[in-house]
């Protein structure tokens, strides 16, 4: 690809304004970020389920047209994720070498789903109904690049307990990496992309998931096979704990005080890289959350105190 780095500006999928960069040549510009690892790289499917499809080219470097819209985000929030895992974290990209940033949108027909395909995000366009094009959020985005995060580290099997601690991890960073930019934040899980005429709800929450009906305790588990074993159900329970890590409060009789999402974050994040194995359980997770967490803050530390009763909290002793 040859042309001239530049930045453009254009509406996201809720009619936001924002900008975000381009690679310009003779007859328009490419959604290529080439400022950020070895490029951020964003194609559109067309509404086919060829992947990653074409490489978005406008023709006159303005993106404010509607179907823009889902391509404006998946660009500008991929930026912003990448930007967290390296200034937060020290980390180049997902693999920590740079790694190339695919996103495509407009994938299938109203496809109600996003996901990470081992190699790239993929972005439906949602049916309208029970979701708006879903790379609309950026804790949706956040979710997803943390999938290939958790794939190049700790590579949690993506099935029952091991695959809902990956689940949660995705939706523990998707959730701080809205705070980190302060993009209406919450403890919430996709509300700015879900069920667009429903006020107040969201995909999952982690401050409450039974408001999802997942569970907010481990022996409220689903032992079931659908889902693969439950993951975006018990993810749940390590979601409940995480929120509990970060805020404080009182579950099931169990007090946690909160040390904050930057700690929280810091102690996550060396628990997915450093300890965490495909096969971890919820038991496994807990004493590796803990040796984390002694690592950077000390065995008596309040941060350590935390985070054993985050985890009591949920029933995982
Ligand atoms: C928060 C993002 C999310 O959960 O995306 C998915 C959707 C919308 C459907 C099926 C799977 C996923 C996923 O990425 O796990
Ligand atoms: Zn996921």
């Amino acid at each position: 690809l040859t042309g001239e780095d530049s930045t453009a500006t254009g509406k996201g999928v809720l009619g936001d304004t924002k900008s975000f960069n381009t690679l310009v040549i003779s007859k328009g510009s490419y959604l290529v970020d080439r400022t950020r690892g070895n490029g951020i790289f964003t194609y559109d499917a067309k509404n086919r389920t060829r992947i990653p499809g074409t490489l978005w080219l406008d023709s006159d470097n303005v993106y404010n047209a509607a179907y823009d819209g889902a391509a404006v985000d998946a660009h500008a929030y991929a930026g912003q994720t990448y930007d967290y895992f390296q200034d937060v974290h020290n980390r180049n990209s997902y693999d920590g070498n740079g790694a190339e940033l695919i996103s495509t949108v407009h994938y299938g027909r109203s496809y109600n789903n996003a996901f990470w395909s081992g190699s790239q995000m993929v972005y439906g366009d949602g049916d309208g109904n029970t979701f708006v094009p879903l790379s609309g959020a950026l804790d949706v985005i956040a979710h997803e690049l943390t999938h290939a995060v958790t794939d190049t580290t700790a590579d949690l099997i993506y099935q029952n307990e091991s695959g809902a601690i990956n689940e949660s991890m995705s939706d523990i960073f998707g959730t701080l990496v809205e705070h980190h930019f302060n993009n209406n934040p919450d403890w919430q899980v996709g509300e700015d992309i879900y069920t667009p005429n429903v006020a107040g709800d969201a995909l999952r929450s982690m401050e409450d998931p039974t408001l999802s009906g997942d569970p907010d305790h481990y022996s409220k588990r689903y032992t079931g096979t659908g889902d693969n074993g439950g993951v975006h159900i018990n993810s749940g329970i390590s979601n409940k704990a995480a929120y509990l890590l970060a805020n404080g409060g009182t579950h099931y009789g169990v007090s946690v005080n909160g040390i904050g999402n930057d700690k929280a974050g810091e102690i996550y994040y060396r628990t997915l890289t450093q300890y965490l194995t495909p096969n971890s359980n919820y038991s496994h997770f807990r004493v590796s959350t803990i040796q984390a967490a002694t690592d950077l803050y000390g065995a008596s530390s309040a941060e350590v105190a935390s985070v054993k009763a985050a985890f009591s909290a949920v029933g995982v002793n």
